[in-house]
Order: structure tokens, then sequence, then C-alpha cells
């Protein structure tokens, strides 16, 4: 019993607080004192209506927007001393590439691993390993030589969801990741983040409007609402945690259960 208590506050610390956050564009005022915690192992599936101030949010708390007024902290640090970025995923909205841009996928997705390294380094065999398995999961494999620029916006999103997964990082931010994708690869994509949720430890903190989705995995009641902006929560218990770090088992073996 003390054991579980204990391992319950592990994974019930903050990973982002958020006090009495606004935030104003000009005279148009998007946020208004919002509360809201993210707790380790969370999966916060977030939805609204267009304009609601979703991916506004998304960027406060990515530090590329300074709320007006509240605090935003980041892993129990105000985000104005949070130098830790790498512990953070973070896929907007809509990626574009400018066409000439002369990196191909594998490179692209491959840069998801370099974290503080030098780029230049030699990559290592592991993470070439793991860069292969993400592609195959996101079904871009056979675009690995092709430029980014050159790709349509659905698969440059996969190129960049691949990315994101293969830093691992603790909280990986998704702003409405699946748009553009097509369905088969979305299922498979959801089975990813939820198998990472529930086995690798990860916070994910999702805009979408996939109410389906939500609802399937978060439940059919928000747990706070705040203006038009609703927060479905899922929290991960589990802890038999996977030691497997290929990115494809989750799915071979899902599939193998349903064949
Ligand atoms: N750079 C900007 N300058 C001025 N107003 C903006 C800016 N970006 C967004 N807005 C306005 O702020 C409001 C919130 O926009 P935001 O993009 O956060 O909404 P959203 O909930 O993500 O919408 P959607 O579901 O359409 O993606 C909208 O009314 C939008 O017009």
């Amino acid at each position: 019993m003390a054991i579980e208590s204990s391992m319950n506050a592990l994974c019930h610390q903050h990973v982002i607080q958020l006090d009495h956050v606004s935030f104003d564009y000009q005279d148009q005022s998007v946020i208004r004192d919002l509360n809201f915690a993210v707790k380790q192992r969370d999966f916060v599936g977030l939805i609204g209506s267009n304009g609601a101030g979703k991916t506004t949010l998304m960027r406060m708390i990515v530090g590329l927007l300074k709320p007006k007024t509240g605090s935003i902290e980041l892993f129990g640090e105000p985000i104005s001393q949070f130098k830790d970025w790498q512990r953070i995923g973070y896929v907007p909205q809509k990626n574009s590439f400018n066409p000439l841009f002369p990196a191909t996928v594998r490179e692209v997705v491959q840069s998801g691993v370099f974290g503080k390294r030098n780029i230049a380094r030699k990559i290592p065999k592991a993470d070439v390993q793991k860069c292969t398995d993400a592609m195959e999961v996101m079904r871009i494999s056979d675009l690995a030589t092709k430029r980014i620029g050159q790709l349509s916006g659905g698969q440059q999103q996969r190129v960049f969801l691949a990315r994101a997964l293969i830093n691992n990082p603790d909280l990986l931010i998704l702003d409405e990741p699946t748009v553009g994708i097509d369905i088969e690869t979305q299922h498979d994509f959801f089975q990813l983040v939820q198998h990472m949720h529930q086995h690798h430890r990860m916070t994910f903190l999702m805009v979408s409007h996939d109410m389906e989705m939500i609802e399937a995995y978060l439940g059919k009641e928000p747990v706070q609402q705040s203006g038009k902006l609703k927060f479905y929560v899922k929290h991960s218990h589990e802890i038999e945690n996977c030691v497997d770090t290929n990115l494809a088992h989750s799915l071979s073996t899902r599939e193998a259960e349903l064949h």
C-alpha cells in the first residue's frame, strides 16, 4: 500500500501547470483565467470549436507566446527559467516546408534523436533502427530518400510525427496531429500513442477534433471546461512497463492479436 501510494505520488507530479492564464491578440480576448494542470502520465485531449484558442494555448505552453497574465510552469519550473526543452516534443498543426529544402525524409526523422548532440556525429546503430521503425509505423519507409519539401502536406505531417516519436520525450504535445492523414495511418498512430502512454510513461497533450477517438480513449465527459476549451483526461497507472524499445512492436503485437 505504501509502495503504491509513493508510486502514485511520483506519477502525479505536475508536468504543466497553468495558473490564471489569460491571452489577448490586440483587442481580442482568446483565453481567460485558465487554471489547469497536466500530471505525469496523463493523456489530455483538448477539444474546442474553431477559434477557441487551442493552438494559442499550445504555443504558450512551448514558450512561443507569452501569457498576458498568469503563470506557466513546466516540470515544476517557471517557463522563463525552463531549459530542458529536449524533454518536450511538439508537433504543430501545420508544418510547411520550402520545396527546395534539401533534407531527405530519413534525415529529418533522424534529426529527432540528436537532442543536444552534435549533428555531424555518427548516428548509433540503435538510433538508425529506431528511425526505420518510426518510418514503418508512419508508413513513410518508401519515401525515405525523397526530399521533405517535395512531399504532400499529409506525408510531411507523418514525417514530423515519426520525428517526434523517436525522440522519446517525457511530454509530447500534438496539435491536430492526424489532419490530412489517411484513415489507416490515423488508426495506427492512435494505437501507437495509446501504447506509449500506457507502457512507456509518456505524457500527452493533444488537440483534436476527432471526438470519436477522444471519447473512446478518454471517456465521454470532460474533466474541465474553460470558455470554449474542453479538457478530457485519462491517467495511466499501469506499472508494468514495456521493455521493448522497438517502436513498431506495439503494432505488430496488436495486429497478431487481431488475426
Ligand atoms: N496571430 C494572430 N493574430 C491575431 N489573431 C489571431 C492570431 N492567431 C489566432 N488569432 C485569433 O485567435 C483566436 C484563437 O485562435 P487559435 O488558432 O488559437 O484557435 P484554435 O482553437 O486553435 O482554432 P482551430 O480549431 O481553427 O485550429 C481566433 O479567433 C483567431 O482568429
